[in-house]
C-alpha cells in the first residue's frame, strides 16, 4: 500500500440495560465482578454511541475527543488501558504472524466519538462508548476475533460495556480466573429470538450528581452484609432462571426476576454504610404506577405485563411487549405529562396523532389512582420508547468522525 493510506474505521455500539444487576468488584483494576449479570442491548438506532479510529505514524500521542471536546487520556486508566490491550492483539494476532502487515500497534490512534444522548446522564453511556471504541480498533486493526475476546478489553473501560458487545440478551459471566481470562460477555439469545421485547426509559429530572457506580459499588463491597447474601444465594439461581424465561419467552418470570433484582440492588445500595440512595419520588411513584398495572394484568390472568428496572441514578427502564407498550404510556404521561416536543414517537407508536402525547393520557379500566399523585409537567421530562437491538456496527468511510487533518470533524 502507499505511503498515504489511511488506517482508519468507525464503528457504532448499543446501550444496555442489565435485568441482573452487576454491582460491586472482586478486582478494581481488572474489573473482575463478584456476580454475574444479564441484560438486554437496546436498539442503537434510536440510543447509539458511534466513534472513529485511526492510527497514523504521523501522531504524537493517543488522543480521544467526547462529543468533540478531548476527554485526557491518562495513564494507567482505562480508556489506556484499553487501548494498550487493543495494540497488544493489534501485535500478537497480525503483525508477529505476518511480517508483510503494516506496524499499526507502533503508531498512535485519534480517536473520535459521539453519542447520540446524553453523556454521564445515568443512561449507561459509558456502557456503549467503550463497547464502540473496542469495535472500531478491532475494524482498525482487522482483528478477526469473537466479540467474547473483545468483551473482555470493553470490560476493563467499564464493566457493563463487556455486554453490548452483543446484541439481544446478553449475561456476563463472573469467571473465576484471577487474571480475568473467563469473566466475559457471552449471548444468551439473539433480538430475532424475542424481537417483541420492547423498552420505555423514562428520563428523571435529576439535578444533583449522585454517587457514581463505580465509587458506590466499592463502598458496599466494604460495607454491606446483605451484599454477600445477594451474591451466594440470591444471584446465581436468578441467572439460571431468567435466562430459562428468556428461552422460553415467559414474560411474566421475566418481569417477576426484573423487579425483584432491582429491588435488591437498590436494598444493598441502602445497606451501605453511609447508604447510597438512587431512587427519588418520581422513580418510586413509577414503581406503585407497574406495580398496580401488573395487579390489573395479573387478576385478568394475563400475568406481570411491565417490569420496572433503575440503575444507579433515577430513571426508569420498563421492558414490555411490544402489544402492551401503548397503554404504558398513556399510563405514564396520565401521572407525568410531557412537554409536547419531548415525546419522540420513534417506533411509531402513536401514528400521527402522536403531535401532543398528553392527549392521549389514559389508565386502564379499574386501575386504582390513588397508588400515586399526579406530578408536575417536567418530573418525567422524557420518555424513550425502544426495543431490543442488535451488537456493534461496522459503519462506512462516508461516516468517519474525523478529518483529514486527523482532528474531530466538528473542529476541523
Ligand atoms: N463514546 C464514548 N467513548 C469513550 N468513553 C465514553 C463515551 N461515552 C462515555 N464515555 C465515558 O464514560 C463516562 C460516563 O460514564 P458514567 O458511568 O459516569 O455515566 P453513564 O454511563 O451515562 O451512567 P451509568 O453507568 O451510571 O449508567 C464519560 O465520562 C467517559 O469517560
Ligand atoms: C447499576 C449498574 O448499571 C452498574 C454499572 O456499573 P458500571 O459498569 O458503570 O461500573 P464500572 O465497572 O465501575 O465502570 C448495573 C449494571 O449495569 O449491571
Amino acid at each position: 500500500m502507499s505511503s498515504s493510506t489511511v488506517y482508519e474505521a468507525t464503528a457504532s455500539a448499543p446501550v444496555n440495560i442489565a435485568v441482573i444487576k452487576y454491582w460491586g468488584k472482586r478486582d478494581t483494576k481488572l474489573i473482575l465482578p463478584i456476580n454475574s449479570s444479564l441484560s438486554v442491548t437496546l436498539d442503537q438506532d434510536h440510543l447509539r454511541s458511534t466513534t472513529t479510529s485511526r492510527a497514523d505514524p504521523s501522531f504524537e500521542h493517543d488522543q480521544l475527543w467526547l462529543n468533540g471536546k478531548e476527554d485526557e487520556i491518562k495513564a494507567g486508566g482505562r480508556l489506556a488501558t484499553c487501548i494498550s490491550e487493543m495494540k497488544r492483539l493489534r501485535k500478537e494476532l497480525v503483525e508477529d504472524k505476518d511480517p508483510n502487515a503494516p506496524k499499526l500497534s507502533s503508531y498512535k490512534v485519534h480517536i473520535a466519538s459521539y453519542n447520540n444522548f446524553p453523556t454521564a446522564a445515568g443512561l449507561a453511556s459509558s456502557a456503549s462508548g467503550f463497547a464502540a471504541l473496542v469495535a472500531s480498533l478491532a475494524h482498525l486493526y482487522q482483528l478477526t476475533v469473537s466479540p467474547s475476546v473483545l468483551s473482555l478489553i470493553a470490560r476493563q473501560g467499564s464493566g457493563s460495556a463487556c455486554r453490548s458487545l452483543f446484541g439481544g440478551f446478553v449475561a456476563w459471566q463472573m469467571g473465576s480466573d484471577p487474571a480475568g481470562t473467563d469473566s466475559l460477555a457471552v449471548e444468551v439469545a439473539p433480538r430475532e429470538h424475542w424481537p417483541d421485547m420492547h423498552a420505555l426509559i423514562c428520563v428523571v429530572s435529576d439535578d444533583k450528581k449522585g454517587t457514581s457506580s463505580t465509587s458506590g459499588m466499592q463502598r458496599t463491597v466494604e460495607t454491606s452484609a446483605l451484599l454477600q447474601h445477594r451474591i451466594k444465594h440470591v444471584v446465581p439461581e436468578r441467572m439460571q432462571l431468567i435466562s430459562k424465561a428468556i428461552l422460553e419467552k415467559d414474560f411474566d418470570t421475566f418481569a417477576r426476576i426484573t423487579m425483584a433484582d432491582s429491588n435488591q440492588f437498590h436494598a444493598v445500595a441502602l445497606d451501605t454504610e453511609p447508604p447510597i440512595f438512587y431512587m427519588n419520588d418520581v422513580s418510586r411513584a413509577i414503581i406503585a404506577l407497574i406495580v398496580e398495572f401488573n395487579r390489573l394484568s395479573i387478576a385478568n390472568g394475563q400475568g406481570h405485563k411491565a417490569a420496572y428496572t433503575y440503575d444507579a441514578g433515577p430513571n426508569a427502564v420498563i421492558y414490555a411487549l411490544e402489544k402492551d407498550i401503548k397503554q404504558i404510556v398513556q399510563l405514564i404521561v396520565s401521572y407525568f405529562p410531557q412537554r409536547p416536543s419531548e415525546f419522540k414517537d420513534v417506533l411509531g407508536l402513536f401514528g400521527t396523532a402522536s403531535s401532543d402525547i398528553n392527549t392521549l393520557a389514559k389508565v386502564p379500566e379499574g386501575f386504582n389512582e390513588a397508588v400515586a399523585k399526579r406530578f408536575e409537567v417536567g418530573s418525567v421530562k422524557g420518555l424513550i420508547h425502544t426495543r431490543v437491538g442488535d451488537g456493534p456496527r461496522k459503519l462506512s468511510d462516508s461516516e468517519s468522525l474525523l478529518a483529514a487533518n486527523g482532528l474531530p470533524k466538528t473542529l476541523a
